[in-house]
Formats: structure tokens, sequence, C-alpha cells
């Protein structure tokens, strides 16, 4: 055991304990009706260093939606199959708006300003369901999800994907508009049905943290040593992940906690710290912007005691 990780260990399970006596806690999502059954009161908390030494706190091990955070990997998994190509259909830049809005795309020609708003994730979700069946895209995305956190019990919760596809009108207003102007091409049916069941898989922090270890290595997956992405790839993902990975509340993250990170409506956050460690939190409470408003914050103070922001 090095000193590192011990500092680590303890950092972790001092942070879930402090967060898991906080009365603010932030609000639920309610819009999709099965997100709002879900306890306030949770705290996870996960890291793995460099090492594959995993530190947990908490409710570390409960499998969560992780929703937005799935836009990580689909980005990943489309820049395999479509490489470079996929900038013509998404841009690269902060949206400084809502994760659902849909403001920019009438001004843009209907090309999502990033990869990591619902319009740009349902661009990339259509570009990997060409040419396949949604049952095949969906098992295409599910089985990545699952190499890269070394674990086959991952699953969809069903029941979450169900109450989005009966209440996403927003995401159909999206897809429908993009389909116009031949950004997503697929029926549109079938685009949202992979893009509602991608949103709906469940993870726990320690599944999360496995999963993001790629991106905090250079794109290799530690356990087996092999590529999974370029280092450039990774790299430039991480990039995307620190300027838009929160939406509105990019420029508040990078602030903060300074590390490259992912949020859901779920109150999931993928954070990487590049060479060191990947790190996911959960607190389902949220904040105006939908992200995690305690996960925020512990990932603040453990980026802190570690001297792990990017920034120095
Ligand atoms: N920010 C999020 O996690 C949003 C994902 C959610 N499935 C939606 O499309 O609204």
């Amino acid at each position: 055991m090095s000193a590192e990780f011990d500092r680590l260990s303890a950092a972790v399970r001092e942070i879930a304990e402090e967060m898991k006596a906080r009365p603010d806690r932030g609000s639920v999502a309610d819009y999709i009706p099965e997100l709002a059954h879900v306890d306030p009161g949770r705290f996870g908390l996960c890291a793995v260093d460099a090492e594959g030494r995993v530190a947990a706190g908490g409710d570390a091990d409960a499998p969560f939606s992780i929703q937005s955070i799935s836009k990580v990997f689909t980005l990943t998994l489309a820049l395999g199959m479509a490489g470079d190509r996929l900038w013509r259909r998404v841009g690269r830049e902060p949206s400084g708006s809502a994760f659902n809005s849909i403001v920019q795309l009438e001004h843009e020609r209907g090309v999502p300003r990033n990869p990591f708003i619902n319009a740009g994730a349902i661009a990339v979700t259509d570009l990997i369901l060409s040419g396949h069946q949604p049952r095949e895209a969906l098992g295409e995305i599910l089985r990545f999800v699952r190499f890269l956190a070394d674990d086959e019990t991952i699953r969809i919760d069903e029941a979450v994907a169900a109450s989005e596809q009966r209440t996403g009108f927003r995401n159909a207003a999206l897809a429908n508009y993009m389909r116009s102007f031949g950004v997503v091409t697929n029926p549109i049916e079938f685009t949202l049905g992979v893009y509602f069941h991608h949103c709906a898989i469940a993870m726990s922090c320690r599944q999360l943290a496995m999963a993001g270890r790629f991106l905090a290595h250079g794109g290799r997956h530690p356990a087996t040593g092999h590529a999974v992405v370029s280092p450039q790839r990774a790299r430039r993902i991480n990039a995307l992940m620190l300027t838009c990975g929160h939406y509105d509340g990019s420029g508040e993250f990078a602030f903060r906690v300074g590390l490259p990170g992912k949020s859901g409506v779920g109150g999931g956050v993928l954070a990487i710290v590049p060479g060191r460690a990947s790190l996911a939190v959960w607190s389902p409470g949220l904040d105006p912007s939908g992200n995690s408003h305690l996960g925020r914050e512990a990932l603040e103070m453990l980026s802190r005691r570690m001297g792990w922001s990017i920034f120095g």
C-alpha cells in the first residue's frame, strides 16, 4: 500500500461520511417519472487509481441510472466507427445552455453544439444505429460498457427506459428537428429508442469508475493493456468532458473541481484525473443546471485534498 493510496482511501471515506449527513442535497430529477422515486439521501464515491486499486465510500456499490454519462461511452464508440466524420454531424463547442435546449439548432442548421448535450448525443446515437437494428446497436453499446468496466452484470433498467420513452417529448422534438436537416437519418423512434435505453443503463460508482479507466490512462484498457482508443482520442474526449460535460455548469465545474467530468440527471458524475485515477460519485439531488449538487462538492473536496486539479 502506497502512502498516496492510503491518503486517497481516507479522503474517500471521510468525504462520503460527511456528504451522507449534509442537509442541503438539491432536488431529484422528476421529469423522468421513474427517477423521482430515488432516495435523495443516497451517496456513493469511488476512485480507481493507476495501479487498479479501488477506494470506495458510502453507497459505492448501489446501481443508479447513469443517464447522460452514457454519452461518453457512445461518443467513444461512434468515434471508433466513424472517425473524424463524426464531426460533420456534431460540433465541439460548449453550448452555454441547458442540456435539453433546442434554440441553437435553428441557427446552426441542425448541427448540435457538442456530443454531450441531448441533441448532440441523439445525433451520435443515430450514427451508431446506421445500418443496424436498434437491438443490435444497443447490444453493441452495452457490450462496450461491460468490456470497459470488466463487468458482465451491468444491465439496462427497463422501467427507467420505458418511463422516459413515455415522456421524452422534448427529445422527440430535438430528434425530429435534426431529422429535418438530415443530421438524424434513421426513423426517429429507432434513434430515440436506442438513446433512451443507453441513458437507462444502471451502474454503481465502482462500475463507473472502472469503466472510465481508459480515459485516465491514455486510451488503454488497464486490465488488458489493449488500446481502447488512441492517446490523442482519449485526450480529446477528456477535453470535451472538461468544456461541455456539465452543460451550462461546465465552467463552474472546471473552476471548482479542475477535472474533466460528465454528469447525468440520475445524479452521477464520472471524473478523470489524467494519468492518475478515474472517479465516480453519486448523489441524486441536482442543482439548477441538472448536475449533482453534492457530487460536485465531493469531487471538489477530493480534488483539493489530493492536489489533482489539472490546472496545478
Ligand atoms: N442530463 C441528462 O442526464 C439527460 C439525459 C436524459 N435521458 C434526457 O434525455 O433528458
